[in-house]
């Protein structure tokens, strides 16, 4: 392809030799590919200028309101329900009807835009795969633009896969999931497109660049009349929830479709939003399909917010689990909320995948996982997430036997004595012990994990877990933690990191670790008094 420099005419288009077809204020600074040319097409830059263009004030504003509500909390304010929007709260409101192409959500898949995973996905038994440009995705030019190639051919039933050095041939199912798409959070620039002289908002281009090109087959092929679908993570405040809404229906407006057919799922994981789940429902109530316990980042929020809290340390990361009291308190408090507003609520992601070298740690780890499944289950969760096609067999078992013939809660589980749930039960201090094994692990996982992320690797296994941006963030901010804190390790081994972190040189090595090594006997010594 090549072009000759200028703007044309009436077109407002600006031409860039061999380069992408912009339009007026449009810079493209990734790699040119034939097939990126297809998604970054003149008129879907233009759809994502636009969105950029009218929204771009309100989302510098929203991430103002976050510095401001983080100075709150760093000068020892605690987040709470919000006193100017209790009418909200209290009002007896409910969101829009549950399209009849998502009511069954009882086991959602999840995975990052890449092309042989969104087959797998799709094919895996799961009613629903979330598609991920977030947590599990490292958001590289060639994994961005290649992801968008791959939905959009997901989402025409064309996709295929061809794995070269297995023989192997992937292609679609006659059934498969529903497919949801997670953009970036607000906070993320997109620094391969600048808008007007700034970098693009990630999730204006994620969501933008997925809808322009899709739109119009997933209503046909996937929705039934209804979508796109998306999840949407990491927001702290309703005003960004209203962003959202905006955004969408300027979407609709825009390409002609009827407002309310794109829905979202909002992750509730930051320990703001817990307090803002009625708010956040309102805003969006026409677009909405629910709330997920996005648990991970939710753990890592605790840390985050209680930064300047030094009496809020967490425990080891392996012992921060859904039966900590905050974290239960939050999942029944977002089932009670999303059934009260005819809405699912839907559970997390468990972060144990299968052990393909030892049968035994393998038959634990699913044990582990169908024992989270049925918690959530029984508590009134609608569904819930998996990381791994191999777990959801034993996930649908367990909500099978639980849910009977119901495609979902929201009607028979309405869990109003969630409703007695209190600011200090959610932000309860989580108990446990803290030890050297614990900041060793994070230590080890942080640093796997950022190098797998730099390299292009945005979800990857390992110790046996699952590990994402959201569970490497804990391992970064609880190090973060106890380093600032000087924490006290719990159990042995750790006297050299205290001795070396020390605001104040130990005299000698030997004598502080000398107390380690002294063993009395047990009649206290040998004088006969
Ligand atoms: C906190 C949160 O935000 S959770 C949500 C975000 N995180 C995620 O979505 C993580 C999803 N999971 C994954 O990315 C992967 O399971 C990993 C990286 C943890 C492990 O992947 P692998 O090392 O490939 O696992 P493994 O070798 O066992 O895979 C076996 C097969 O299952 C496929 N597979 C594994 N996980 C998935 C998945 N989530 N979706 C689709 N296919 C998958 C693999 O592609 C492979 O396919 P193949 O046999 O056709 O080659
Ligand atoms: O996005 C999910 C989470 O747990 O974080
Ligand atoms: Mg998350």
């Amino acid at each position: 392809m090549s072009f000759s420099v200028g703007y044309y005419g009436d077109t407002g288009v600006k031409k860039i030799p061999g380069g992408y077809d912009v339009p007026v204020g449009v810079d493209i600074r990734g790699r040119y590919d034939e097939e990126f040319a297809k998604i970054l097409t003149k008129d879907a830059l233009m759809f994502v200028a636009d969105l950029q263009r009218e929204f771009r004030n309100h989302v510098k504003y929203a991430m103002e309101c976050r510095k401001e509500a983080k100075a709150r909390y760093n000068s020892g304010v605690l987040p709470g329900f919000d006193p100017a929007t209790r009418n909200v709260r209290e009002g007896d409101w409910v969101c829009a009807e549950v399209p009849p192409a998502v009511a069954d959500r009882r086991v959602e898949i999840t995975g990052p835009v890449e092309r042989k995973m969104i087959i797998n996905a799709l094919n895996s038994g799961a009613k629903v795969f979330m598609s991920d440009f977030e947590d599990a995705l490292s958001p590289t030019w060639e994994n961005l633009m290649k992801g968008q190639v791959n939905l959009k051919d997901a989402v025409n039933g064309t996709i295929s896969y061809e794995d070269k050095a297995r023989n192997r041939v992937y292609n679609l199912n006659d059934q498969t999931a529903k497919l949801f798409v997670r953009p970036r959070g607000w906070h993320l620039p997109e620094s391969h497109i600048f808008i007007d002289g700034e970098p693009a908002i990630a999730c204006l281009v994620d969501f933008g660049l997925y809808f322009h090109h899709n739109h119009a087959a997933f209503h046909k092929t996937q929705g039934q009349g209804y979508g796109p679908f998306f999840y949407l993570p990491k927001m702290e405040n309703s005003r960004e929830a209203r962003i959202w809404n905006n955004v969408f229906e300027r979407a609709e407006k825009m390409v002609g479709i009827k407002r309310g057919s794109i829905r979202a799922t909002v992750l509730i994981e930051t320990l703001p939003a817990v307090f803002q789940m009625d708010e956040i429902l309102y805003e969006l109530r026409d677009h909405s399909v629910g709330l997920n316990c996005g648990r991970w980042d939710y753990i890592f929020s605790y840390v985050k917010t209680f930064q300047a809290h030094p009496d809020r340390l967490l425990p080891d990361r392996v012992l921060v689990g859904m039966g900590q009291h905050f974290m239960r308190s939050y999942s029944d408090l977002l089932i009670r909320t999303c059934h009260r507003r005819g809405v699912h609520a839907m559970g997390g992601m468990a972060a144990q995948i299968p052990i393909r070298d030892d049968p035994a740690a393998n038959e634990a780890a699913l044990e582990l996982v169908k024992k989270d499944k049925l918690r959530e289950v029984q508590a009134g969760h609608d569904g819930t997430w998996a990381a791994h096609p191999g777990l959801i067999p034993a996930i649908m078992e367990v909500f099978n036997n639980n849910m009977g013939d119901k495609p979902n809660l929201i009607k028979t589980m309405k869990r109003e004595d969630a409703a007695n749930i209190t600011e200090e039960t959610c932000v309860q201090i989580p108990r446990g012990v803290r030890t050297i094994d614990g900041l060793r692990l994070n230590t080890r996982v942080g640093i796997q994990y950022l190098a797998a992320w730099l390299t292009g690797q945005g979800s990857v296994p390992l110790y046996n877990l699952m590990e994402d941006a959201a569970t490497a963030e804990i391992s970064r901010v609880q190090n973060w933690q106890w380093l600032k804190y000087g924490v006290e390790f719990d159990g042995d081994g750790w006297v050299c990191d205290r001795q070396c972190t020390a605001p104040v040189l130990d005299d000698f090595l030997t004598l502080n670790a000398y107390n380690h090594i002294v063993v009395h006997h047990p009649t206290a010594g040998s004088s006969k008094l």
